[in-house]
This record gives structure tokens, sequence and C-alpha cells, in this order.
């Protein structure tokens, strides 16, 4: 760390030496320590913008031309992938060198795993989010075209050593965990908190600053995020490497620091009194781990309230077409509705969470594919999806939905669990299978929970064929759907 930080200081950053020490921990690799007690709202580090390594920053696009740059660059992840090749490619010339040199070679990412590895992942929404091939497509038809045209600016002896798919990947995949994205264009999006908009998928989230002594300044409104290149548009340019923040790492619901920016600057400022010795723990959004380990290549395992271990914030990703397989609804049957509920803002993927609530998104869904062709025109005619009632009939669909979903799996949770106590078991297949038993233990939990339900239901229209079936308390169940 001792060259990064001195090149650091001398470009006009600034650190607390005393507060804050970067060290070595078992699991996370680096990240940053308290050296003493440090109260809420304490500068831990500041970053002035000239620091930031983005499109913007480096001088690649200028020596490229702008108007070429944009016209071929400026979509997606490409054109920071290729400034950090050129500044790399540029030695101590470059004045990011120190900071390049700091940031890791390899990754854990499944991005980068052998075939093998990711079958293990099949059944979770890891593999379908990797988007390897969209990734190894810009490398070939926008990267390679470009650098190969230019040999004033890439002279055809670097090609091998720094433009090569493997560089596309390791700085793809420093981007994916380190990166944050600034935006320029429109401080009206704040948030009404006066917090600058954030997404998951960041490395690390950025807040306007909140304090006093240093107010924010919404006219340089910044966001962060990105996790996914396909979601930026031509306001890429926005994603950057930041220096220093990159250094933190994040666990569930341990937050102690944000970043925070400023007019010329972006503080480090911690968000709660830290003791010394602890880590300084930056926050990537509590993601679940099939994301915590398609963006950065790590879960978090950590107590649960029942007595295991796993991650708060697992979800599941339940597609909208199983619960048309299970129906076995006819094709055109099928396409009309589900445009008709995608027009009306449903959803096509349905998340279920660690409190295993069946969705409300999901009965009505269900509801919506089971309507009689007469009761499909009156939705329609009223414009009105039907209303999530779980009876007994839609639970008995609920739960064939799950258990669909369960067989996704090539493995049971039980196989998986028995699994879980091999110490040999290489990193990646533990990842993967830590993934697994986070997901399948909340289908399964919501699978029980749902088949309790079908007999109490059985239970009472059995006693009392008169008595009106109470439903699950909605209010509470409508909280808890998501949209994709
Ligand atoms: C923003 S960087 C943090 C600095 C990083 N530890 C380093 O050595 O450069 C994010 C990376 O740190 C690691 N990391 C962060 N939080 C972690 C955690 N809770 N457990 C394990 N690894 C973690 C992951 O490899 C992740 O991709």
């Amino acid at each position: 760390m001792d060259d990064v930080l001195g090149w650091f200081t001398s470009g006009g950053g600034s650190f607390d030496h005393s507060s804050v020490g970067f060290t070595e921990f078992p699991d996370c690799g680096r990240g940053a320590v308290a050296l003493q007690d440090i109260p809420e709202g304490h500068v831990l580090f500041k970053i002035p913008r000239e620091l930031l390594l983005s499109t913007d920053t480096s001088g690649l696009p200028q020596l490229i031309g702008l108007t070429c740059w944009k016209e071929k660059m400026s979509v997606g992840w490409v054109g920071l992938i290729l400034c950090m090749m050129w500044e790399t490619a540029q030695g101590s010339s470059s004045k990011w060198s120190k900071y390049l040199e700091s940031l890791p070679t390899t990754f854990d990412t499944p991005m980068l795993w052998s075939d093998e590895d990711l079958g293990e992942l099949k059944g979770t929404s890891v593999v379908d989010k990797l988007g390897k091939a969209d990734a190894e497509r810009d490398f070939k038809e926008k990267l390679l075209p470009l650098v190969e045209s230019r040999p004033d600016i890439f002279p055809s002896e670097t090609m091998p050593i720094y433009y090569t798919l493997e560089m596309f990947h390791v700085m793809g995949s420093r981007i994916l965990s380190r990166s944050f994205d600034v935006e320029k264009d429109d401080p009206e999006e704040t948030r009404e908190d006066g917090a600058a908009d954030t997404s998951l998928g960041s490395a690390m989230d950025v807040d306007a600053q909140q304090n006093e002594a240093e107010p924010a300044d919404n006219e340089e409104s910044e966001t962060v995020p990105d996790g996914d290149p396909e979601e930026d548009d031509d306001e890429a340019s926005g994603v950057s490497m930041i220096p220093l923040a990159d250094m933190l790492n994040a666990r569930y619901g341990s937050e102690n620091a944000k970043l925070f920016y400023e007019k010329d600057a972006l503080g480090m400022v911690s968000t709660k009194s830290i003791k010394a010795g602890e880590q300084l723990w930056n926050t990537y959004g509590d993601l679940p781990n099939a994301e915590l380990l398609r963006r950065y290549g790590h879960v978090d395992m950590l107590p649960l309230p029942n007595g295991d271990v796993g991650n708060p914030g697992d979800i599941v990703e339940i597609r909208a077409d199983i619960a048309v397989d299970v129906l076995h609804t006819a094709a055109k049957v099928t396409k009309e509705r589900i445009d008709w509920w995608l027009e009306q803002g449903g959803d096509d993927v349905l998340v279920l969470e660690t409190d295993l609530e069946i969705p409300l998104a999901l009965v009505s869904l269900v509801r919506l594919l089971r309507l009689s062709p007469d009761e499909w025109e009156q939705a329609v005619a009223k414009d009105r999806v039907p209303k999530p009632k779980l009876d007994g009939e839609i639970l008995a669909v609920v739960a064939a939905v799950l258990e669909r979903r369960l067989s996704e799996y090539p493995t049971t949770l039980a196989t998986d669990l028995e699994l879980f106590c091999d110490e040999t078991m290489p990193r990646n297949k533990k990842h993967a299978l830590i993934v697994r038993i986070g997901e399948k233990r909340i289908l399964q939990g919501a699978f029980n929970k749902v088949r309790a339900q079908m007999e109490l239901e059985a239970q009472k229209a059995n006693g009392s064929k008169k008595r009106k079936v109470p439903s699950d308390d909605e209010a509470d169940r409508s909280s808890k759907t998501r949209r994709r």
C-alpha cells in the first residue's frame, strides 16, 4: 500500500493517518482499519476529483478524437476498459500508474470461472446475468478494431501485452468490483432526503455531503453505481475508478463509512462511531449472495435469526414463465395475457425473500392466467389485474411453482447441506454451494409454509363450508413484491 498511498497524498489526496490504517484481512483481502476510536461524521480521507480515473479524466479520448470516441466507445464499459489498458501501457508516465499497479489482477468472480465450476451455479440467477458473451463481443467488435486502426496510439508491439482478451477481463473485473458511477448531468435527480441517487451494484455508495461544515453542492451532484455495463447508456463516462475509496470491504448490515461528494473532492466519512481495531466497512448495497458473488467474487455468511448461517439479504428470483408452464397455459393466451400484465406494470420476475412471504404479484399473475375468457375480457375492460387473493386452489398452484423452481437446481437442499461439511471443497465450488443453499432454504421454507396453509384451508373447508377463508395479511405482503 505504501506506493499507492504516497502517490495518493502527492496527488492532493489527504487521509487521517492517526485514525485510518490499511491492512490485510484474512477473509477479505486488503481493507481499512480504525487505528483509534473514531466518532461518527469524521472525514477519514478525501480524494480530489482529479485523481478519479474515468473516460473524462484519461487523456485517451482526446487523443483518439472526441467525435470518433463518442461514436465508438461511449456505450457500456468498453471505453473505460480501453482507457485503463492504455494508461497501463503508458507505464510510469501515466498519472495513475501507481494506482493501476496496486489493483488486483486475479478475481474470484464467476465471469472468469471454468465451465465446470459454472455448472455448480445451475438454477441460480448468476449464470444468466454473467454477460460474458456480450463482453467478449465488445472486445472483438468495438475495442480491437479501434486499437488496430490506430497504430500511432497503440503500437503493434504493445498489442499482445496490454490489449488482449485476458486484460480486457481483468479491467472489466476491476470495474465490476470497484467502480463508482459519478453522474454529472441532472441535479434534480437527487433524492428528497438530499442524498444523491444510488443504485445496487456499485462498489460503494456515494451520497451528497451531510457534514454541516461542508454542505452538499447539488449543482455538482454525483451518484454511484454500477454493476452492469448493459444498464449504462451513453452517459457511461460517469463510471469512475476512485482510488482508496475502493479499498474498503463491505459486509451485510455492517456499514460504518461512506463516500460523500463535494464540489472538488469526494470524502470517505464515518457513518457511525467506530472502535479502535474495527474494520471500516462500506456498503455494496447489502446484496444477496448471488449478486455478491457475480460482482465481487465473495459471499456473506452471518448468523441468521433461526440459528443457521447465511446472508440475510438473500432472495430467490422466480421467472413468470414458470407459472405459465405449471398452468399449461395455451401459447396464444399466454402471449396476450403476459403482454397485458407487463403493460399494467407487472413483473416478469417475482422475488421471494427470507421472510418467506409469497409475492402478491405471483398470486395476481396466477389468477390472471386462470381467468376464463369472459373474466379475462372483464379484467381488460376494467383495466385491473386480479386481486392477489390466496385461496386453496391458488395455493396449490403456488406450491407447484415453488416445486418447479426448486427442481431447476441439479441437487437437493439436503445434498447441498451434506456437501457443505466438506472442508476440502475448492473456493468456487464452495461459493456456488453457499448461493444455492441460501436460495433453496428460501424456496423450501416458502414451500413448507404454503403446504401448511393448504392443509389449514382444507381443514377449514371440511369443518365449515360456509365459513369464508381468510387470506394472509395482504397489506404486509404487498410491501414484499419487487419490480425487476
Ligand atoms: C472494493 S474492493 C475492496 C478491497 C479489496 N479487499 C482489495 O484487496 O483490494 C472489493 C473486493 O474486496 C473483497 N471483499 C470485499 N468485502 C468482502 C467480504 N465481506 N468478504 C470477502 N471479500 C470481500 C472482494 O474480493 C471484492 O471484490
